[in-house]
């Protein structure tokens, strides 16, 4: 008999729920949550830098080789009606060829678990991934406020094969936005990719709910984001559980 210990491993963060997925078009929807360890941008707003920033935390800590079949042993844990599961990070897109991955998606599927990736947007999916009908995309570009070079953010090899999943109705894109400046950074990215305005997201910035709801405030205020026919999504888990972890 093959034990979970013998499947094939992922770098892990936490692995939790069920909660509610937070953000985006499923906001609301029970799901179990894997968090992945590592990434390859450095957002000076992330919510997760105890998944990949060393200078802030103990990674050796933080992150540990866990087999595809104890993720999945969570994930049944949250009890079959509960069908989406949430693969996040870091970037989990890091992690794509390896064999963990595979497993936990072959299982994913076996628990009858729909999928959505929350990526970074800087990784082309391997076909592998994509040709897997249940896993989504959530993807999320950064804009000039995250503090990188845009070479660095917005990969045109990656972000021309998530648009063409978004007007599959496979991917949304989801924008951290604090302003009007911002917003036309969003227009200026899904226009030259031809993302259709209704698998655009904004999300306010912030951890903490006043802040959180200001800026979604600020957002409306302005009637640009709802005359371009884009999506306003909340950080649900931010609003309810501040600062907490594994929510
Ligand atoms: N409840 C909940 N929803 C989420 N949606 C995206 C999350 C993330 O950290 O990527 C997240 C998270 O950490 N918790
Ligand atoms: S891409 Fe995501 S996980 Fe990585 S630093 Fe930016 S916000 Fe954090
Ligand atoms: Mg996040």
């Amino acid at each position: 008999m093959v034990s979970v210990t013998d499947t094939p491993t992922l770098p892990t963060v936490e692995v939790f729920g069920p909660t509610i997925q937070g953000e985006g078009p499923s906001t609301g929807r029970p799901a179990t949550f894997i968090r992945l360890g590592h990434c390859n941008l450095s957002c000076s707003w992330c919510d997760t830098p105890y998944s990949w920033d060393a200078t802030r935390h103990d990674l050796e800590a933080e992150i540990t080789d866990r087999p595809a079949g104890d993720l999945l042993d969570v994930v049944a844990a949250s009890g079959e009606p509960v069908s989406l599961t949430v693969l996040t990070g870091g970037e989990p897109l890091m992690h794509q060829r390896r064999p963990g991955m595979a497993a936990l998606l072959d299982g994913l599927d076996e628990l009858d678990q729909d999928v959505e990736v929350e990526t970074n947007g800087t990784i082309p999916p391997t076909d592998e991934l994509t040709q897997r009908p249940r896993v989504r995309f959530n993807v999320s570009p950064k804009l000039a406020h995250a503090g990188m070079d845009e070479k660095r953010t917005l990969r045109p090899g990656a972000l021309k094969q998530f648009a063409a999943l978004a007007r599959d109705g496979r991917a949304v894109f989801k924008f951290v936005a604090t302003d009007r400046d911002d917003l036309e950074d969003v227009r200026d990215i899904v226009r030259r990719y031809s993302v259709p305005a209704r698998a655009v997201w904004i999300m306010p910035e912030g951890t903490q709910p006043g802040q959180l709801l200001a800026s979604a405030r600020d957002l409306l205020t302005d009637p640009y984001l709802l005359r371009m026919g884009w999506n306003l999504t909340p950080r649900l888990h931010a609003l309810l559980w501040p600062n907490e972890r594994s929510r």
